[in-house]
């Protein structure tokens, strides 16, 4: 396993050692050691999550205000670009936010911290995306920011406007968000 940095510095790529034969391939898609090792961090994961979208669905900005949950995403089939905010007002990076290709091909993970907004879009024809979190699930202090937002100014790298859930566009101008202490 890898690191490789992003342009926030608590959000992390992380490129498993692949081992391919003549069967296919291996690799560890979660090892508790080697992610402390490379972060310092170990986080308790207590749910994994399994979403399917086709070419164009944006599923985002989602943060939980109360019961933050820190995400382990990857993606097991097709192409996503996933975004990361940081909607922590004590932070240097507050407000900023990164982004990364994940896709099968590339088996890239992001390390999404607590604190974070997150979302992503589907390039491919279909993806299917994978996800541990640190807490659990709590609809009532889920938060939506507007993909669309324009002080975030996001770029989705999209061609045609997104399809959303009806939750996601009503999403929240970021001025307006709750944001973490
Ligand atoms: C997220 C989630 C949803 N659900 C249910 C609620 C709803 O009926 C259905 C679909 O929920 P949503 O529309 O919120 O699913 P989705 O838009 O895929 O939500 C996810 O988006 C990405 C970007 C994230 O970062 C995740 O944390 C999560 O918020 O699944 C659960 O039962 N448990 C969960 O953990």
């Amino acid at each position: 396993m890898q690191v490789v940095a992003t342009g926030l510095p608590d959000v992390l790529i992380f490129e498993p050692k692949v081992f391919g034969d003549a069967r296919g391939f291996f690799f560890e898609s979660y090892n508790q050691n080697t992610f402390q090792a490379l972060t310092g961090l170990s986080p308790n994961f207590v749910q994994d999550n399994h979403s399917a979208s086709a070419k164009g669905v944006l599923r985002g900005l989602h943060y939980q205000i109360r019961q933050p949950q820190g995400k382990l995403v990857r993606v097991v089939a097709g192409e996503v670009l996933d975004v990361a905010v940081d909607m922590r007002k004590s932070s240097p990076s507050f407000g900023r936010w990164t982004s990364a290709i994940l896709s099968a091909e590339n088996r890239r993970q992001m390390w999404v911290p607590e604190g974070f907004a997150h979302g992503f879009v589907v390039l491919s024809e279909f993806a299917e995306f994978l996800y541990k979190t640190t807490d659990f699930y709590a609809p009532e202090h889920e938060c939506c920011i507007r993909w669309d937002d324009p002080t975030l100014n996001i770029d989705w790298q999209l061609t045609a406007p997104p399809a959303l859930s009806a939750k996601d566009s009503r999403g929240l101008d970021f001025l307006l968000a709750p944001c973490f202490d």
